[in-house]
């Protein structure tokens, strides 16, 4: 019965995925200070009554940042794994890797100034 198999496999993949962000929120630094500033910027919404967009646009922009973060955090682990000495090639896929969280982060936070300036100021 392919079907059942495909269900049985898709649901089997969901469950790694989520030992995998477990795995990542219980070990990683970086991940941890991201989700307390998704905590602070989601009481922040609150408070502030933002808009369903304003909801959109900060999930969205949460989910990007700690998405980057983990797609970094396993470059990194997978780089260390393949190369543990030093390696300029290596060096510069980590620049790259990091070089992505930190864009990310840059926008999530000119889209947080953007909705929350207006309302402390
Ligand atoms: N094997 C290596 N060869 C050459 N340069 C490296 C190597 N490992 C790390 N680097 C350099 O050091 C920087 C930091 O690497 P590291 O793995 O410590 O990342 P990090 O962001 O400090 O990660 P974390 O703090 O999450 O462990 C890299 O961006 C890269 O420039």
């Amino acid at each position: 019965m392919p079907e059942r198999h495909f269900i049985r496999d898709r649901i089997r993949s969901v469950g790694y995925a989520f030992k995998g962000a477990w795995l990542l929120l219980s070990t990683e630094g970086s991940i941890q200070v991201q989700a307390g500033i998704a905590v602070a910027v989601t009481v922040a919404g609150w408070y502030f009554r933002i808009s369903p967009t304003e909801w959109m646009v900060q999930l969205l922009a949460i989910g990007m940042v700690m998405g980057i973060e983990g797609v970094n955090t396993a470059v990194e682990k997978l780089a260390d794994y393949i190369q543990p000495g030093h390696d300029e090639r290596i060096g510069k896929v980590k620049d790259i890797s990091a070089g992505a969280v930190l864009l990310a982060s840059i926008m999530a936070s000119i889209a947080g100034l953007i909705i929350y300036l207006p309302r402390i100021f």
